[in-house]
């Protein structure tokens, strides 16, 4: 018999080198195949830990896609759990947005403090 996961369960898979997707009812592993995916890892990353059978099949994946998640199958949803909220963990893009933001308020405050010495003068 297949092993049995709840939405809880899977939902706990959600970083990148630990990822876990749901897609019509069966549960895949699919950490190592992210940086593979001919449409970036993101876009599956952004679903770890969820149900993303609509988003899957929203794109027409051909039946190479469909043998390639046949290999990462680990077990079958739980149908009788309930979907929690899933938020992914650290995100490599979001790193560097807050990189971003740091050194704009560094730069403003460097402006900021020549202005002030300057109109003091
Ligand atoms: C985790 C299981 C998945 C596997 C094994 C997989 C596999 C593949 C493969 C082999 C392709 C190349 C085209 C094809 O053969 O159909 C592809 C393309 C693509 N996939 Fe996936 N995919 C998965 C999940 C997803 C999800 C959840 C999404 C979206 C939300 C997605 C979005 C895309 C997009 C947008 C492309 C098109 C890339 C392009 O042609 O520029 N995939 N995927």
């Amino acid at each position: 018999m297949s092993q049995i996961y709840t939405y809880e369960e899977i939902a706990k898979h959600n970083s990148p080198d630990d990822t876990w997707i749901v897609i019509e009812g069966k549960v895949y592993d699919v950490s190592k195949f992210l940086d593979e995916h001919p449409g970036g890892e993101e876009i599956i990353f952004e679903l770890a830990g969820t149900d993303a059978t609509e988003n899957f099949e929203d794109i027409g994946h051909s039946d190479d896609a469909l043998k390639i998640l046949k290999k990462m199958y680990i077990g079958d949803l739980d149908k009788a759990s309930k979907p929690v909220k899933v938020v992914p963990k650290v995100e490599v893009t979001r790193k560097s947005d807050e990189n971003g933001g740091l050194l704009v308020c560094m730069i403003g405050g460097i402006c900021l403090a020549i202005a002030y010495y300057y109109l003091n003068d």
